[in-house]
Order: structure tokens, then sequence, then C-alpha cells
């Protein structure tokens, strides 16, 4: 048996599914879900729940926010015997197609953040992988609820509120990226160099421009249904690839 230093949960108590999201409060939300949950550490930003959903064994981690800490939650997780990840997000939304309350499930992401450049060379993909991300949007698609969803791109910044540089969401835009949030280009790029499978799916939570500042409120009703439709989804999935295995 070994103790991840950071995380603070032991290999012993790994499961071979694991949900991430950036928020502890989420990470709670989600456990609640779970039969026979129990907190196993609540370490810096990093609160890990182990539990069941239909006989399989699961764990939820928060892992804050931002690429460099995330990419440490999912390094542990995988050495501690993850093989399968799945993040449950927030992000804003490029479209007008698409307002908030959609979700988004991530094919591949554009690594438009700095941590993955210190792990990879330029040009290596950050992309999903398919199995778990066509789980995650057939799951999506039979969940309830209002808003659109849609499979595609996302890109991951590090920049959440803007400096004096203008943040390219323009760019990406008209690149047909569908939506920005932070942690998704370090998990794909983690998972793939250490053998493990990752998908991710995130709740818009309005419309990205270039000053989030003066927009920005995650906790409304619309996103609080549109989170709680991509948790029910992201556990349909795991269920969905547990049955596959
Ligand atoms: O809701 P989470 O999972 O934290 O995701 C998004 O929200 C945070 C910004 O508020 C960033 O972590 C971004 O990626
Ligand atoms: O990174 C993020 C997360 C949520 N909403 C945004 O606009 N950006």
């Amino acid at each position: 048996m070994s103790l991840m230093p950071i995380l603070q949960i032991h290999t012993e108590d790994a499961a071979e599914y694991a949900i991430v999201c950036g928020d502890p409060k989420r990470a709670e939300l989600i456990s609640r879900k779970l039969d026979n949950a129990r907190e196993l550490a609540f370490s810096r930003e990093y609160r890990t729940f182990a539990g069941e959903i239909e006989g399989v064994r699961i764990l939820v981690t928060s892992h804050g926010v931002g690429s460099a800490g995330a990419a440490v939650c999912f390094e542990e997780l995988i050495r501690a015997g993850v093989k399968t990840l799945i993040r449950v997000g927030t992000a804003g939304s490029y479209s007008a197609d698409h307002p908030a309350g959609s979700l988004i499930v991530s094919s591949a992401a554009v690594r438009a953040e700095g941590l993955t450049r210190s792990l990879v060379p330029d040009g290596y993909p950050a992309v999903g992988d398919s199995e778990v991300v066509n789980a995650l949007y057939a799951a999506a698609l039979e969940t309830e609820g209002d808003g659109v969803v849609k499979k595609g791109l996302t890109v991951s910044l590090d920049v959440f509120f803007a400096g004096v540089e203008e943040v390219p969401h323009r760019k990406y835009k008209q690149a047909g990226v569908l939506a920005v949030e932070m942690e998704i280009a370090a998990l794909y790029v983690v998972a793939s160099l250490r053998g493990a499978r990752a998908g991710a799916i995130v709740a818009l939570d309005g419309y990205a421009d270039s000053d989030l500042a003066a927009e920005y409120d995650p906790h409304t009703d619309v996103v609080a249904k549109a989170v709680e439709r991509e948790i029910n989804a992201a556990l349909g999935a795991v269920v969905k690839l547990a049955g596959q295995a």
C-alpha cells in the first residue's frame, strides 16, 4: 500500500474509474449519487470520495482551477491505479447556438495553456479517448434537460480574467472551437502519456469574451441544472464503459 503524497489517498482505496471536477463542493455533490460513498481525503484543493455506481467502484476527486494543479491530481490518480478519468466541468460558450445550460463533450482540446508545453512537444495532441468520449456523448443524450448536447473541440487556457494582453477567444471561436475552460488539455495529455484513457463533459455557464469579470456567474439555476445533468451523464458513461469491459 502506498500513500499519494498530494492527494493523500492510498493505492488500496483506488478504483479503475474516476470522475474529476474543479470544485471540491461539486465532488461532494457527485459523491451523494454514489452507493457506499465515503470521503478518503481532503488535502489542499483535492477532495476525494470513493463509492459505487451500479456496482462499479469509482473515485471522485476535485482538482481545483488551472492546469498545473489539476495535472498533479490526474498524475496521482493514475499512479494510484485509476485507468479511466472523466472530467465534469464548466466552460464558457463560443456559440449563440449553445447558450448557458448546454452540455459540450470534448473530443479534443486545444493546448493553449502552459503546463503541457513542459510535458510534451508542440504538435502533440490533447485528444480524448474515443470510447470514453462516445460513451459520455451517448449518456448525455439520454439525460433529460433543456440545453443542447454537442460533441466537439474545446480550448484550455491558463488565463481567466484578462490582463493587458488580449485573450484569444475570437480566433478559437473562428476556428470552430465550441467552448473554453482550463484543464481538459492537461487531462488528455497526462492520460495519453501515462497510458490511461480520459474524456470530459462541460456545462456552459455563459458566453466567453475578453472581459469575463463583467459577466461571469456560474451560480445560476440554469447552470446548476446543467451540472446535475452532466454528473448523471458521467455516471451513466462509467456504467456503460464498465459494461463494455
Ligand atoms: O468548473 P470547473 O471544473 O472548475 O471548470 C472551470 O471553472 C473554473 C473557472 O471558474 C476553471 O477550473 C474552469 O476550467
Ligand atoms: O474557464 C472558464 C470556465 C467557465 N466559464 C468560462 O467562461 N471560462
